[in-house]
């Protein structure tokens, strides 16, 4: 399979907080951040492979700033590394200014996804090759995060986890 790039996957999902949306302090509640980012990253991950794909994991979820009733949301995910069958996607969540339309980095989440067959099982991915500074960073931590989620959910035995050790070494 040929090689892709991160920008071939980008998907950007804009949509305003409603009322049914927020927390009683009238911002935007987590579980729907989470199904935003969810939809953005798995459209992400179905351009890279063109398969079906499905949510393995939720690595890394930051709730950094809190998102008020009315605003603007700018929800970006892009491929940021792909194995065998399973895909890293970074997910950046930018909130709006309504005067000057500045955009301010409100959240960030990693998620992975596996490209599946039409009985659900693993099939391959085509490879990725990054670009730009910040894609080739997030590229060369993937592994470590992959081998983290594994090691989290019991799937490796900490021995295997070669390169999150090589952090402490
Ligand atoms: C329950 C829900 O509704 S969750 C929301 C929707 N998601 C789903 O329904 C998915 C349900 N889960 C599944 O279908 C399966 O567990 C799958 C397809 C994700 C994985 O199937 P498995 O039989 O475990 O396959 P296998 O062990 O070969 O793993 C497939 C890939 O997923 C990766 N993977 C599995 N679990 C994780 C995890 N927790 N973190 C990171 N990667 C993972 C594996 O490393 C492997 O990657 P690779 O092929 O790139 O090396």
């Amino acid at each position: 399979m040929n090689p892709k790039h991160p920008s071939e996957s980008l998907t950007i999902l804009t949509d305003l907080v409603l009322p049914s949306e927020t927390n009683p302090l009238n911002n935007l509640f987590g579980g729907e951040l989470l199904a935003r980012m969810d939809r953005a990253a798995s459209i992400a991950a179905r351009r890279h492979s063109r398969r079906i794909v499905v949510t393995a994991s939720v690595n890394h979820v930051a709730f950094n700033r809190a998102i008020s009733l009315g605003s603007v949301v700018t929800v970006e995910a892009k491929v940021s590394r792909s194995f065998k069958s399973s895909m890293e996607v970074f997910i950046d969540v930018w909130v709006e200014d309504r005067e000057s339309g500045n955009r301010t980095k409100a959240n960030e989440a990693i998620y992975t996804f596996v490209a599946v067959d039409d009985t659900g099982r693993p099939v391959e991915v085509p490879p990725i090759s990054p670009e730009t500074e910040l894609e080739i960073q997030r590229f060369e931590a993937a592994l470590r995060r992959k081998q983290l989620s594994l090691l989290l959910a019991g799937k490796i035995k900490p021995s295997d986890a070669t390169e999150l050790k090589a952090l402490f070494l």
